[in-house]
């Protein structure tokens, strides 16, 4: 369970941004829906552990993230929390699988190849582990992304705009992949948007205004 509350954050000279308490229970796919400005991204770095809200308090399963040393946080982010960006932070000079066994090795978890080709395989993208990114076409790496989110079996599934660049099938493609990925590895999904065509797809919306 995912828990949020009393928190604000405000930037240096800026007014406050004010969060709503939310609480996301196991296996919860949410929407965090709000127009440009409005505060999602810094949302979702305070529930990632990236940003220290300036009040208020964040647990992900009974540990209050803000309450752990820098080093226990890097350790529990790798361990507890996948984030899809809108496009993929990959190194170029590793290939696909070794990009997914360096995401093992920071979260200090053993390297587990039977993972790293299960997790492909299951996006259709097995055939391509030996290939570094530059080999790859957009719609194949964001699909690399979401496979190093979840290699190592997060609680927490993010996705920051996944198909804000989107056209209207391979919108609905990666969200697809996203909601099935975070079912078969039984992660709770958040997936932030003003691309009001996967609104649909949710029953769980936190809108910020
Ligand atoms: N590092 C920062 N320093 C100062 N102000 C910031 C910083 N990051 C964001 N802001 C401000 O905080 C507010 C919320 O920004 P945020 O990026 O969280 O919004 P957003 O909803 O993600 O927007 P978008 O959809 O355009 O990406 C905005 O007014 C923004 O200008």
């Amino acid at each position: 369970m995912i828990s949020l509350k009393s928190v604000s954050h405000s930037y240096a000279g800026q007014k406050d941004i004010g969060f709503s308490d939310w609480q996301i229970n196991d296996g919860e796919q949410w929407l965090l829906l709000g127009e440009s400005g409005s505060g999602k991204t810094t949302l979702l770095h305070i529930l990632t552990g990236i940003l220290k809200p300036k009040q208020g308090e964040v647990n992900i399963n009974d540990t209050s993230i803000y309450g752990l040393s820098s080093k226990d946080l890097d350790q529990f982010r790798g361990r507890n929390i996948g984030i899809i960006f809108q496009r993929p932070h990959l190194i170029k000079s590793l290939s696909i699988s070794e990009n997914l066994v360096l995401a093992q090795s920071f979260a200090k978890l053993p390297t587990d190849l039977k993972r790293v080709n299960a997790v492909l395989d299951s996006l259709g993208i097995e055939n391509k582990k030996n290939a570094y990114p530059d080999e790859l076409s957009q719609g194949q790496l964001q699909r690399v992304s979401i496979a190093r989110a979840v290699i190592n079996k997060p609680a927490l599934l993010i996705a920051d705009e996944p198909t804000s660049s989107l056209d209207d099938k391979n919108a609905k493609v990666v969200l697809d992949l996203l909601m099935q990925q975070s079912g078969a590895n039984q992660a709770t999904l958040v997936v932030a948007t003003h691309d009001k065509r996967v609104k649909d797809a949710f029953n769980n919306t936190y809108e910020l205004s």
